[in-house]
């Protein structure tokens, strides 16, 4: 047992002490003890208790894995949030405004994977254990959205006959949609027939009950009762099973805000790592927009849902691998602003191209600062100035931050 002074929050969202040590669930200028294996230890003891800590809101909060940090206030948390942005871009070597961090309100998330389990007790249903592959069987969370916290059981039902098989260790997508829970089921052992014609009958029997829109098993459809729909921007768009979706529609609307303020005016704009058009409808009410993602399903979602939304400018989609075959500055040119939104390795190789090309403002939207400060110091040697970000907080009391740049030159 050592007795520890903890000095900050590190990247991971554990207090951080001289050593350095690593103690999770602690805050800085906390005294505490904690037991120690290496450098990790494990909270035994708050003696001197920082004025922010506050009382977590959730039960399972400590052993879920999903949460790291509701136990600070969250005005402190949210700075944090922020300095973690400024502290990668400065070992980039670039400064810049970063504006208040946007805070996604809780119980607002419509997209969570659920692992299931069985055992002697019945189906158990949850997130991981911090620090474990064991389950954490959750009863109630207060950042999932209320209506899919209301279906944990029927949830739990669902997942039962994915189990049929010893070696699955299944997980369920939930997505929230405008027509109803869709639900994607991954993890399931595919030898030995894959899942049997009793399973799935079970599976589509059991989402008739409990009303939900969909059932796939790894994008195949089980059973669909209504397409699911997403309201993005003016559109609404079929979505595809297992689709990406902006996780917190309230952090999707400020990044999309906060990006089209920057691009007023511009007559073209390349929608690059579009998914299904989160972006590139709200940009079409003003400007024609070419969008391109790898995804198929997810660009043919775009393409069935422009005309849902009268009156926008011309929308063009394609299906490209932007890592393979990045849109060249030769294309670029005959843009006026690019907007990308790469996923966690970020976008170099189409960074690259964006840098040669012509175009006067980008956007950068990002799930790793790590990534967008490399792929940011590109546009900066070519010219470019960083002028804000805004960090974005959509997966709340969890380590993880989001956020948009926007570049001129
Ligand atoms: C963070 S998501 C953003 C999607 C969309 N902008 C949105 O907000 O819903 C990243 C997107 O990049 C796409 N993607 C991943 N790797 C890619 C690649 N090499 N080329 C093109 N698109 C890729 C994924 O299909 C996914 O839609």
């Amino acid at each position: 047992m050592r007795e520890l002074k903890i000095d900050a929050v590190g990247g991971q969202g554990d207090g951080v002490a001289a050593g350095p040590a690593f103690v999770p669930l602690t805050l800085p200028g906390e005294r505490i003890t904690a037991r120690m294996e290496g450098q990790r230890g494990e909270l035994v003891d708050v003696l001197e208790a920082s004025p922010d800590r506050v009382a977590p809101p959730c039960r399972h909060f400590g052993h879920c894995g999903g949460c790291a940090l509701q136990h600070w206030d969250i005005a402190p948390y949210l700075d944090w949030k922020r300095e973690q942005v400024r502290l990668q871009l400065r070992r980039e070597r670039i400064e810049v405004e970063i504006l208040p961090t946007f805070a996604s309100p809780p119980a607002s998330r419509r997209r969570v994977a659920l692992h299931a389990r069985g055992g002697k007790g019945g189906v158990r249903l949850g997130f991981k254990e911090r620090r474990s592959w064991n389950l954490v069987k959750i009863e109630e969370c207060p950042v999932a959205h209320p209506k899919i916290v209301a279906a944990l059981p029927g949830l739990a039902r669902l997942a039962q006959p994915f189990l049929e098989h010893p070696k699955s260790a299944p997980t369920l997508h939930v997505t929230l949609t405008g027509t109803g829970l869709d639900i994607d089921v991954t993890g399931v052992e595919r030898k030995s027939g894959g899942l049997s014609a009793d399973a799935r009958v079970q599976a589509a029997m059991t989402a008739g009950e409990f009303d939900f829109a969909r059932v796939t098993l790894a994008g195949e459809t089980l059973y669909m009762a209504r397409q699911p729909l997403v309201k993005l921007g003016p559109a609404i768009v079929p979505l595809p099973a297992g689709s990406f979706l902006q996780a917190v529609p309230a952090a999707e609307q400020a990044m999309a805000d906060f990006a089209l303020a920057h691009l007023a005016g511009a007559g073209r704009v390349a929608d690059l790592f579009s998914g299904v058009g989160t972006f590139s409808f709200r940009l079409a009410q003003n400007s024609a927009v070419y969008a391109a993602d790898f995804s198929e399903p997810a660009i043919a979602a775009l393409k069935a849902a422009v005309g849902s939304a009268p009156g926008l400018k011309a929308i063009v989609a394609e299906a490209r691998d932007l890592t393979r075959r990045p849109v060249l500055s030769t294309e670029l040119d005959k843009m006026d602003a690019v907007v990308f939104d790469p996923p966690r390795a970020g976008a170099l190789e189409q960074t690259v191209e964006i840098a040669k090309s012509k175009v006067s403002r980008v956007v950068g939207i990002s799930c790793n600062p790590t990534t967008f400060a490399r792929d940011a110091g590109l546009l900066i040697d070519a010219g470019f100035k960083l002028e804000k970000v805004l960090p974005v907080d959509q997966f709340l009391w969890s380590p993880h931050i989001e956020l948009v740049g926007v570049f001129s030159r």
